[in-house]
């Protein structure tokens, strides 16, 4: 059990748990939550919503158009109106965060964020001083439009955090496995990404936790990782022994805190692809009895999905890799668990993703997009090698696809820019990934653009804000239901015996905005645009309170 150090703060226990500030594991229904929210907060005043003790209840009309084609060829679009009920319970509980992966650069440094604005920390750079923040991530840093003030008409921003009753990242019990044994003040260290300064604040709280030992195949990884596996489960592959020791680890961490629930992220290295086979990965049951007879195309990423799905976790895929092979994806709709994935989106293919929406839109043919950026940490250490770069070399390839198909005036059928991606391994820069884009447009009357972009970026400050964001979201999901509006429907309840509702689809698509290649229900559109993305999560999280998505239509101030 956590208890207070020396100096009043809380501190990790053996299983690299932090203990908040009074030295208690994060809040609970026991005790307050340990962090104020920040910002304004708002209630919707509207007949179609209810607010109770429990949950938040609304009624949305979801308008939409749907087109189909005419006799003459010609289309017709036809407004459509679906009317649902979405409850929300307000409770957020204790919430876990599990990492596979944790001693890695993105594992620590999100760990020594979390630590450091639970205390409110400040430390001396050469710029000067530093403040703890939660800056890049969208739901801590970010704001939407609730509306606009009665009285002057200003758009009304409010912080994205306070949409719904979200956990929030300070109150988050943080745990996890990595196949390296080293401690995470010492791996903080490896990782060579957090300035002195702040790293000997937090050092006593790293230093106590130590991630689970993990599964290992190292036919996934690059050969260069193996100097790193000194923290194996031992046994061999062909058996559940290894899922039922990631579904124990996941019980315990849960049971010894007293957690409602985890959420658990791959956040380890870069695996290559598993090939798909029929009869072994392509069903839940085929899945199963694969890992059981240690069929060598189970990928390790693949049995923490499986254990987190049967533990009912979601479980989030940071990294490129097909972890979810089809028979995952079957087993996580048996069980109603949520996955997502894939791979974080932290700062070139962010970019991309905007800039390619932004020409493209514009009516400007995009025709040739070179990236190529440089890194010397362990991940790029990971990805100089072929099979593991291949897996990257896709998710960061596929980002411009639904874009390019949606304007049929500048291209044709299957027509695309050429696109190429070199990732390459330079130890010096460390983890200051130094990343270079060209793109290459037609404009008008047969004139060129070309934009040129070099950024340079420390690769896992731009992650971990993503690992919370992803955490904030599926958590968040785990509390919101849906079902078809009855006209009998009792909005009046408090939630605790409502029939007929149910959650989201298992594959949580609300968190592409986070992700290279977002993961997607079986047989529905991969949205890539990341305007989209983000308008697609608000405005998801509006209607849980009832609220129109924002259209930017302004007519209030064009009709008067
Ligand atoms: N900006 C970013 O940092 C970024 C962006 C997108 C995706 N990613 C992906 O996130 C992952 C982590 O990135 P990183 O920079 O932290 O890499 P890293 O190499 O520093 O950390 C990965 C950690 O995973 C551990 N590991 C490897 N296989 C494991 C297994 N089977 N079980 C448990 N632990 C295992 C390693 O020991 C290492 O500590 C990589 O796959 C990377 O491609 C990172
Ligand atoms: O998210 P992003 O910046 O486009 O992509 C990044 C790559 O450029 C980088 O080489 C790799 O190490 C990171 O894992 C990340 O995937």
């Amino acid at each position: 059990m956590a208890t207070d150090n020396d100096d009043g703060t809380g501190h990790a226990n053996g299983n690299g748990l932090i203990a908040n500030s009074n030295g208690h594991t994060t809040n609970g229904d026991s005790r307050a939550p340990t962090s104020s929210h920040t910002g304004r907060t708002f209630k919707v005043d509207s007949p179609n919503v209810v607010y109770t003790d429990n949950v938040i209840k609304s009624k949305y009309t979801y308008r939409t158009t749907s087109v189909a084609q005419d006799s003459n060829g010609g289309l017709v679009a036809t407004p459509k109106e679906t009317v649902y009920d979405f409850k929300v319970q307000r409770r957020v509980g204790r919430v876990g965060m599990m990492l596979v992966g944790w001693g890695g650069n993105n594992g620590t440094t999100v760990t020594a964020g979390i630590l450091a604005n639970r205390r409110n920390l400040v430390w001396d750079t050469r710029e000067g001083s530093r403040a703890a923040n939660y800056y890049g991530s969208v739901v801590m840093a970010s704001t939407i439009k609730l509306g606009t003030n009665s009285t002057t008409g200003k758009d009304v921003n409010v912080p994205f955090h306070n949409l719904l009753p979200m956990v929030h990242p300070n109150d988050l019990v943080v745990g996890g496995w990595d196949l390296s044994g080293m401690d995470l003040a010492a791996a903080m260290d490896r990782a060579a990404v957090l300035e002195p300064t702040l790293k000997n604040q937090i050092r006593k709280e790293m230093a106590q936790m130590k991630p689970l030992p993990s599964v290992y195949y190292p036919d996934f990884i690059a050969a260069n990782q193996e100097d790193r596996a000194d923290n194996v489960i031992p046994g061999s592959k062909a058996s559940m022994a290894h899922v039922e020791q990631i579904r124990k680890d996941i019980r315990d961490f849960k049971a010894e805190h007293s957690l409602d629930k985890v959420v658990v992220q791959w956040t380890a290295s870069t695996e290559r692809y598993a090939s798909i086979i029929p009869g072994v990965n392509d069903t839940a049951e085929n899945l199963l009895n694969s890992i059981d007879a240690g069929h060598e195309e189970i990928a390790p990423s693949t049995i923490f999905a499986v254990a987190s799905i049967l533990e009912n976790a979601p479980f989030i895929n940071g990294s490129p890799q097909n972890t979810f092979v089809p028979g995952a994806t079957e087993l996580a709709t048996q069980h109603s668990a949520f996955i997502g994935g894939d791979d974080f989106k932290s700062g070139q293919t962010k970019m991309k993703s905007a800039l390619v929406d932004f020409l493209i839109s514009a009516g400007i043919k995009l025709t040739s997009i070179a990236s190529y950026n440089h890194l010397g940490n362990n991940d790029g250490k990971n990805l100089s090698s072929h099979d593991q770069f291949r897996s990257k070399e896709i998710s960061k390839s596929n980002v411009v696809d639904d874009m390019v198909a949606a304007n049929t005036v500048l291209y044709q059928e299957g027509e695309k820019p050429d696109h190429t991606v070199v990732i390459k391994y330079m130890p010096a820069v460390g983890d200051n990934k130094r990343a270079l884009d060209e793109y290459y447009a037609e404009i008008f009357m047969g004139g060129h653009q070309t934009i040129s972009l070099f950024n340079v970026c420390e690769d896992s400050l731009l992650a971990a804000p993503l690992i919370i964001d992803l955490v904030i979201v599926a958590e968040m999901m785990t509390r919101i239901q849906w079902k078809a509006h009855s006209a009998s429907a009792d909005t009046g309840s408090d939630g605790k015996k409502d029939e007929g509702y149910r959650g989201f689809h298992s594959v949580l698509s609300i968190l592409s905005y986070m992700l290279k290649a977002p993961l997607t229900p079986p047989g529905t559109p991969v949205i890539n645009a990341l305007a989209k993305q983000r308008a697609a999560m608000t405005n998801i999280f509006r209607a849980c309170v009832g609220l129109e998505p924002e259209a930017d239509m302004g007519l209030e101030h064009k009709l008067f």
